[in-house]
């Protein structure tokens, strides 16, 4: 089995609803994602699925994130999920899997770091 993978980041503010701490109060990050889809399959050119392709379809929606208050995007709004790591890594999977033509490929994980020192994965089960 084949893994490929691309990272991207978007920068943006968030706070964490209900935290006992300083995550409470609005500060921001560089959040970096990397994206893996996995398959058997290659192609004539001996691709599983083209870097360029991944990288213009996933733009789409870390635009939509970058230097936003993502606290004030509907999903993560007063009425929605808190902006963690963990929900955020599980949006970006959501999207990225709508998005992209993954054809007999996989999605197979999403990993969205906070810093470069703590992250969060989402994979389906
Ligand atoms: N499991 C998670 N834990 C925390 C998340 C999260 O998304 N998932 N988020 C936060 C805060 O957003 C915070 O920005 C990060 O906290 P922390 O790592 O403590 O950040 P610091 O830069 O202050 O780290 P120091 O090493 O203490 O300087 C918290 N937890
Ligand atoms: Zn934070």
């Amino acid at each position: 089995m084949f893994q490929v993978c691309v990272r991207a980041h978007f920068d943006a503010a968030h706070f964490i609803r209900g935290y006992d701490g300083d995550c409470a109060k609005l500060h921001g990050h560089r959040w970096d994602v990397e994206v893996c889809i996995s398959g058997n399959q290659l192609d004539s050119l001996g691709m599983l699925i083209d870097f360029k392709d991944v990288k213009q379809t996933i733009r789409k929606t870390l635009k939509s994130l970058d230097h936003s208050l993502i606290n004030d995007l509907t999903h993560f709004g007063p009425q929605g999920i808190n902006p963690t790591a963990e929900n955020l890594a599980r949006f970006l999977f959501l999207e990225f899997k709508r998005d992209l033509r993954l054809n007999d490929n996989n999605l197979a994980w999403v990993k969205v770091y906070e810093s470069p020192d703590t992250w969060a994965i989402f994979k389906e089960d």
